[in-house]
């Protein structure tokens, strides 16, 4: 299945990030593969669709020969710079979209909006639609993603009008879409629901951030929306729905058998012979709940004495958004609490609390994923949650447990074969870990299997396939019911 093959180079994605992230290193200019679920949902597609990548490259560029040398470094990889100045790019990315719209979508409450990061928000949305409006031919499909650039369906639909040009405009949501009052909090929430709703097609992670925008779509707006799945608005149909994202499995299990990494497996064995290992990977994000991840794991060490030596939190805590006073003020607490852990529940023997605050390269974070016997994942509010997938996918011997917080999104889909826990209740956490650390081999088995076929069948491939045909489909017609 998929697209028809002369449709599968007409295809635009549109991110704030692209897969590359380009630094300037003694004045040579160096790219590294991005962080987070966003590249690692969209590079998983790669293999089955072919497409342009628009988005911002995480650096200024002033001079056009070094923006044309950046250019053609990317261009090697389907992806187009979009070149934004250093104070715009600040107040777009950190101002507006982590300060005040990304809390806002996850439930953080006492966010202060500020009118000039909004500005410099509608500008950027603005200067996407100009570059991909060059590029797009009619009848290309345009799949915009996250929240960064909201807006942007509502000004590409009038600039490709203005040129004569038709094109179906998706738009996917990575992040929750929150319920009942709180979008109230934003008081430009009404600009950013009609800049998604000229969409054809949004598409959420959830049944739930899907209902609730339905559900804001009808209290703001007064749209139409008794059609399930339908928004009736100015005279527009828009289709929403709910499309599992997922990773490329295949990619993990090669991975795995690379002579390399199963040396490094057979060491980090050799180094938690006896010891129960727990695995967390999670950017270093108020919202992965990793202050409660360390006071989870402090009053399971308090519950259990008798494990003293005999377990290990290694948790990875990946730079992100270091701009961010709040980011950095967490990271600050982190450093503090995991210190304090130690202090408390160290030995001669070792330390129960490993602490990583860095990247972990990809072959590395496979070995880790492949000799956890419990991957501890306590996200507050999470879109999705694509490191639950990456675990289970490094689990095939092993058959370890996922103990997964009831707020990631992943969970709606996970919970039968993981164990659920509230986040805010480190008795619940402790007690979840020490059930994990006790099934026996049969418990595991069957919840790992349960796990490997949804991994599977729910792939990142998949995701792609089903949102652009549902596009295509729309693109063609638009009139047609949902
Ligand atoms: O681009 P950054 O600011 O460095 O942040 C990384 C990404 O974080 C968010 O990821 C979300 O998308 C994942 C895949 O759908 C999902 O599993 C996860 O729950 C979300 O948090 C953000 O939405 C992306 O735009 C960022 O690129
Ligand atoms: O050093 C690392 C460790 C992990 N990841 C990846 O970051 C992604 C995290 O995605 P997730 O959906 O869990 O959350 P997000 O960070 O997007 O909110 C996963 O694919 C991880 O493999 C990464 O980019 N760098």
């Amino acid at each position: 299945m998929g697209l028809p093959s002369e449709e599968k180079q007409n295809l635009i994605i549109v991110s704030n990030r692209l897969p590359l992230s380009v630094k300037r290193v003694d004045g040579v200019f160096q790219s590294s593969i991005s962080s987070g679920g966003l590249v690692t949902s969209l590079a998983g597609l790669t293999k089955s669709t072919k497409f342009q990548w628009f988005g911002w490259p995480g650096i200024e560029v002033r001079d056009p020969g070094d923006r044309e040398e950046v250019s053609e470094s990317l261009a090697v990889h389907n992806a187009i710079p979009i070149f934004l100045d250093s104070t715009l790019a600040h107040e777009h990315y950190n101002g507006f979209s982590n300060r005040i719209l990304w809390p806002i979508l996850h439930y953080q409450s006492g966010v202060t909006f500020d009118d000039t990061p909004w500005q410099a928000y509608k500008r950027v949305n603005e200067l996407f639609a100009d570059a991909i409006v060059e590029t797009a031919a009619n009848g290309t499909l345009i799949w915009v993603h996250d929240y960064h650039l909201m807006l942007l369906p509502e000004i590409l639909r009038n600039r490709l009008k203005e040129q004569g040009k038709s094109c179906a405009i998706g738009f996917s949501l990575h992040t929750p879409f929150p319920a009942g009052d709180f979008w109230r909090n934003l008081p430009v929430r009404k600009h950013l629901i009609e800049g998604l709703l000229s969409s054809d097609l949004i598409g959420f992670h959830t049944d739930e951030y899907k209902q609730n925008f339905i559900d804001t779509c009808a209290s703001l707006l007064d749209a139409r929306t008794e059609i399930p799945n339908q928004i009736q608005y100015k005279n527009r149909l828009v289709c929403t729905n709910k499309f599992i994202v997922g990773i490329d499995p295949q990619k993990f299990t090669e991975t795995l058998e690379m002579p390399k990494v199963q040396d490094r497996i057979r060491t980090l064995k050799q180094r938690y012979e006896g010891v129960k290992v727990i695995v967390g990977v999670d950017r270093l994000d108020h919202i992965k709940g990793l202050t409660q991840k360390l006071s989870g794991f402090d009053a399971f060490l308090d519950d259990h004495p008798e494990l003293q030596n005999k377990v290990v939190l290694i948790q990875v805590a990946v730079p992100s958004r270091e701009d961010v006073k709040e980011y950095q003020d967490l990271e600050r607490d982190l450093c503090t609490m995991a210190g304090k852990i130690n202090g408390k529940h160290a030995t001669p023997e070792g330390t129960p609390l490993l602490y990583m605050h860095r990247s972990v390269p990809f072959e590395e974070l496979t070995a880790l994923y492949s000799v956890a016997d419990v991957c501890l994942l306590t996200s507050t509010r999470d879109g999705m949650n694509l490191v639950a997938f990456e675990y289970v996918a490094c689990q095939r011997e092993r058959h370890g447990v996922l103990v997964l917080s009831e707020f990631a999104g992943a969970s709606s889909f996970m919970s039968n074969g993981s164990i659920s826990f509230h986040p805010a209740n480190k008795t619940q956490m402790s007690e979840a870990i020490f059930k994990a650390i006790s099934l026996d081999a049969s418990e595991r088995k069957s919840k790992y299997e349960y796990l490997r076929d949804f991994v599977n069948h729910n792939t990142s491939a998949k995701w792609g396939q089903d949102f652009t045909e549902k596009l295509s489909q729309r693109c063609k017609r638009p009139d047609k019911p949902c």
